[in-house]
C-alpha cells in the first residue's frame, strides 16, 4: 500500500527524500498515533476508576450474602470485638463469629431485611451515625417497625443488627459509622439492635456518641414477650426444658426466676431507669408492639412524627394477610411485590398452662404500673 502510493505520489519533489525514508516516516507516525491512542484510553480508564472509587462506589458495590459471611468468618471476632490471634482465641472467636453470622444471616434470610446492604449501590451522600436507634425490646416487634420505616424515602437503615453498643463497642465509632448506609441531606440514618435496651453500658455509650440520638422502644406485654423469647430459643435448641421449669425458681412457692433472661427483659421499668439517667423522656418513643399489629398505620404515624418525618407511611401501605395473621407490606423497600416478614416472625407459641401465665402476670403487674407511670402511657397489659 505504502509502496504503491510512493510510486504514484504526485509530490515527486519528495522523491529527493528517498522512498524508504518517506515510508519509515509514515510508519513511525502511524505507531505514534497508535501509542498515543492507547495511552489516551488507559488514562480514561484510570480516571474513570479513580472517579468511582473516590465517590465511594468501590466499597459500596453490591456484595452477595455469602461474601459477607466469608468476610465475617475470615475476620474471626472475639466477644469483646478484638480480632483473634492465638488458636484458642480463634476457636473461641469462631464460635462467637459464627453465632453472629448465623444471627445476621437469619435476619437477612428472614426476608426481614431487603437490606440496603446488599441491594443497589449508592455512591451519593455520606455515612453518618444513626440519628435514631430502635433499642428494644427483643421480640417486641422491632423488625416489623424497621421494615415499615424503610418504606419512607427519608429513612435509610442497616438491614442487620450491628450490636455495636453491646458486643462490638471496642471496635470504635469509625467502625460503627462505616456500617451505616450513605444518606443524603435530610435523610435519617437508623439501625435496630433490641439488646441495647437491657445493656447497662448502652445508655452512656449512645450518649457519648450523640446526646441528640432519638431512641425508640417497641414494648409488648412482658408475659407474651417471654413466651415469644422462649419459642425462639426452643426453635434453636429443641431439647430445652419446659417454659415452666425455667420461669420458676421454686415451682411450689411460685417464686419467679428473674435471672432467666426471658423473664428479666420484661421488667421494662428497671431497664428504662438506666436510660433516663442519660436521656430525657422526650428523647424516647415507646411503640406498642400490640398496636403495631392491630393498627400499624396509626403506630407508624406516631413514629414518623417523633422522627420529624412527613407522614408518608400510611394505611395504604399495609394489608392484613389472613394466612400469616399479621399485617404485611403492599410494597416493601426495593420491591414491587407485597411481602410479609419471615417465618421466624409471628410463629405459633407453645401452649403454656394458664396458672403459669397468671403467676407471671402477677409478677409483672407492679413493674408494668411503674412503667406506665414513667412513660405516661398505659399499654393495657393488665
Ligand atoms: N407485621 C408483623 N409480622 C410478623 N411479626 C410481627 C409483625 N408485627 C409485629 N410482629 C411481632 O414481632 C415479633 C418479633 O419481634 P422482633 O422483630 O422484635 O424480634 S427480634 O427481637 O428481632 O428477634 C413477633 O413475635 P412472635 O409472634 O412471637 O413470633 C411478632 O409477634
Amino acid at each position: 500500500m505504502w509502496h504503491v502510493s510512493c510510486v504514484v505520489s504526485p509530490c515527486s519533489g519528495l522523491r529527493l527524500m528517498g522512498c524508504s525514508k518517506w515510508r519509515a516516516a509514515l510508519n513511525f507516525g502511524h505507531l505514534r498515533v497508535q501509542s498515543k491512542l492507547s495511552v489516551f484510553f488507559t488514562m480514561i480508564l484510570l480516571f474513570t476508576y479513580l472517579f468511582y472509587c473516590l465517590n465511594g462506589y468501590c466499597d459500596s458495590l453490591p456484595r452477595p450474602v455469602y461474601d459477607q459471611q466469608s468476610h465475617f468468618q475470615n475476620k474471626i471476632l472475639l466477644n469483646d470485638g478484638h480480632e483473634a490471634s492465638s488458636p484458642q482465641q480463634q476457636q473461641l472467636g469462631a464460635h462467637n463469629a459464627s453465632q453472629v453470622v448465623r444471627e445476621q444471616l437469619s435476619d437477612l434470610s428472614d426476608s426481614d431485611a431487603p437490606s440496603n446492604n446488599i441491594s443497589i449501590a449508592n455512591n451519593f451522600g455520606s455515612k453518618k451515625f444513626p440519628q435514631a436507634i430502635i433499642i428494644g425490646v427483643k421480640k417486641g416487634g422491632t423488625r416489623a417497625l424497621l421494615e415499615f420505616l424503610r418504606i419512607h424515602p427519608d429513612v435509610r437503615a442497616v438491614g442487620s443488627e450491628p450490636h455495636f453498643f453491646d458486643r462490638f463497642y471496642e471496635k470504635g465509632l469509625d467502625w460503627y459509622r462505616n456500617l451505616m448506609p450513605r444518606t443524603l441531606e435530610g435523610q435519617i440514618t437508623m439501625e435496630k439492635t433490641p439488646s441495647y435496651f437491657i445493656t447497662k453500658e448502652a445508655p452512656r455509650r449512645v450518649f457519648s456518641m450523640s446526646r441528640h440520638t432519638k431512641l425508640i422502644v417497641v414494648v409488648r406485654d412482658p408475659v407474651t414477650r417471654a413466651v415469644s423469647d422462649y419459642t425462639q430459643t426452643l426453635s434453636k435448641s429443641p431439647g430445652l426444658p419446659s417454659f415452666q421449669s425455667l420461669a420458676f425458681r421454686n415451682a411450689t412457692t411460685g417464686l419467679i426466676d428473674t435471672s432467666w433472661s426471658a423473664v428479666r427483659i420484661g421488667i421494662y421499668a428497671k431497664h428504662l431507669e438506666n436510660w433516663l439517667r442519660f436521656f430525657p423522656l422526650s428523647r424516647l418513643l415507646f411503640v406498642s408492639g400490640e398496636r403495631l399489629v392491630t393498627d400499624p398505620a396509626g403506630e407508624m404515624g406516631r413514629v414518623q412524627d417523633f422522627l420529624g418525618l412527613k407522614r408518608v407511611v400510611t394505611d395504604k401501605h399495609f394489608y392484613f394477610n389472613q394466612t400469616k395473621g399479621f399485617p404485611c407490606l403492599k410494597k416493601p423497600e426495593g420491591s414491587s411485590r407485597p411481602r410479609c416478614l419471615g417465618k421466624s416472625k409471628g410463629r405459633p407459641h407453645p401452649q403454656i398452662s394458664s396458672e403459669v401465665l397468671r403467676r407471671l402476670r402477677d409478677f409483672y403487674r407492679p413493674f408494668n404500673l411503674k412503667f406506665y407511670q414513667m412513660t405516661g402511657h398505659n399499654f393495657g397489659w393488665d
